[in-house]
């Protein structure tokens, strides 16, 4: 166990490609594979902490990319991480701050300090954030099907395998007649709907009609970036909204809850610059009895550890959107994978993220490798 500052030695940008088991579409379009990159860093004693970026290749979710991450990373925030010596994970949101936004990028590097900080401890990940559940549960999202019948069959075998709640994506035209359908074969399943923007205020009346399919709620009816129509919204519904695409920092969060805009929040950690801001908009949330749950961003192994550990937050109440490797992935990058029993997932007790990284499959994946070190 270690408590004198951390100093990052040496970063390792491993740039991966990975291919998804099947594809997978929202409103937006249709992702085969994911490309991301594995942050390896080691400190002054040799010790290594691992991140991994969630941005895609292409802007759709939000601004960032992999190739905006990139640049984030070499030209500005790895610099920041080098200049100074590190007493506590919580400082690197600090330290980032002189950067605007560029989220994801921030909290790839950050994570991986915090694995860093963790092993150092000789602590669970979990531990340090604070976080005391010894499981977490499991809900699946569902990607646009080529046809209802498919969907159907596939919430069927989401079911058998224990997921603890149903999301399914809709889409304009892609909406109300499936949950008809959905709810015909399916009448009182835990289930909740994602529309990823797809819709705009001149929808209300339309949305309402989704109030008869009890769902748990929606996520992202509108805009990316509003706040205001989702409250306008929020009144007229039954169904709770929950955020996803309008959140980046516990800031948007306090804005939303004291609007009523929403009466759920979905945590990325990318998505909100890291495990401290995720930290505090838990505390926030608990205050103001929002339920959160944490979000997916087809992580591999060392993003999904990022997300179970910070599910075992108090206020991560509902089941998230993490799942065991084998949802996405043929192989994981990481050992032992992730697993899921009954709808639940048994967080690691091991230092750091509690897994290790299977080096073979990484190396199999790899695309590219960059590495830079601090200048003495
Ligand atoms: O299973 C996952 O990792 C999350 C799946 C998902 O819903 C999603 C996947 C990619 C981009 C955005 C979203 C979303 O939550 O909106
Ligand atoms: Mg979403």
């Amino acid at each position: 166990m270690s408590v004198s500052p951390i100093q990052v030695q040496q970063i390792i940008l491993h740039h991966l490609k990975m291919q998804l088991k099947s594809p997978f579409s929202t409103s937006f379009g249709t992702m085969q594979d994911k490309e991301f990159f594995v942050i390896e860093m080691i400190d002054e004693d040799g010790i290594r902490g691992y991140g991994e970026s969630v941005a895609f290749v292409s802007p759709w979710y939000t601004e960032e990319t992999v190739k905006t991450t990139e640049h984030m990373m070499v030209d500005f925030l790895i610099p920041l991480l080098f200049q100074a010596p590190i007493n506590h994970p919580d400082e690197v949101s600090a330290r980032f701050s002189v950067i605007r936004r560029n989220n994801m990028a921030k909290a790839a590097l950050e994570g991986a300090v915090w694995d860093l900080y963790a092993r150092r401890q000789n602590q669970s990940l979990a531990h340090c954030l604070g976080g005391t559940k010894r499981e977490i549960e499991v809900g699946i999202s569902i990607g646009i099907q080529p046809s209802t019948k498919d969907l159907l069959q596939v919430i069927e075998k989401s079911l058998l395998e224990g997921y603890k709640r149903i999301k399914i994506k809709i889409k304009p035209n892609h909406d109300i007649d499936v949950l008809r359908e959905v709810r015909r074969e399916f009448p009182h399943i835990p289930l909740m709907v994602d529309a990823n923007s797809a819709y705009t205020l001149e929808d209300k009346e339309y949305l309402r009609r989704f109030d008869e399919f009890k769902l748990l709620m929606i996520e992202q009816p509108l805009g990316h970036a509003d706040i205001i129509e989702h409250a306008r919204l929020q009144k007229e519904l039954q169904t709770p909204i929950c955020l996803d695409e309008s959140i980046y920092s516990l800031d948007d969060v306090r804005m939303a809850v004291e609007l009523g805009s929403c009466k759920i929040i979905n945590v990325k950690i990318g998505r909100v610059g890291g495990l401290t801001e995720t930290k505090k908009i838990n505390d926030y949330c608990k205050k103001h009895e929002i339920p959160v749950w944490c979000g997916g961003m087809l992580e591999a192994g060392i993003g999904r550890a990022h997300n179970i550990a910070v599910t075992t937050l108090d206020q991560f109440i509902l089941p998230g959107d993490t799942s065991a490797s084998n949802r996405y992935w043929q192989k994981d990058i990481i050992e032992p994978e992730v697993t899921m029993d009954h709808g639940m997932i048994k967080v690691p007790t091991g230092p750091g993220i509690g897994y290790n990284i299977n080096w073979q499959v990484l190396e199999e994946y790899r695309i590219d490798r960059r590495i830079f070190r601090r200048e003495r």
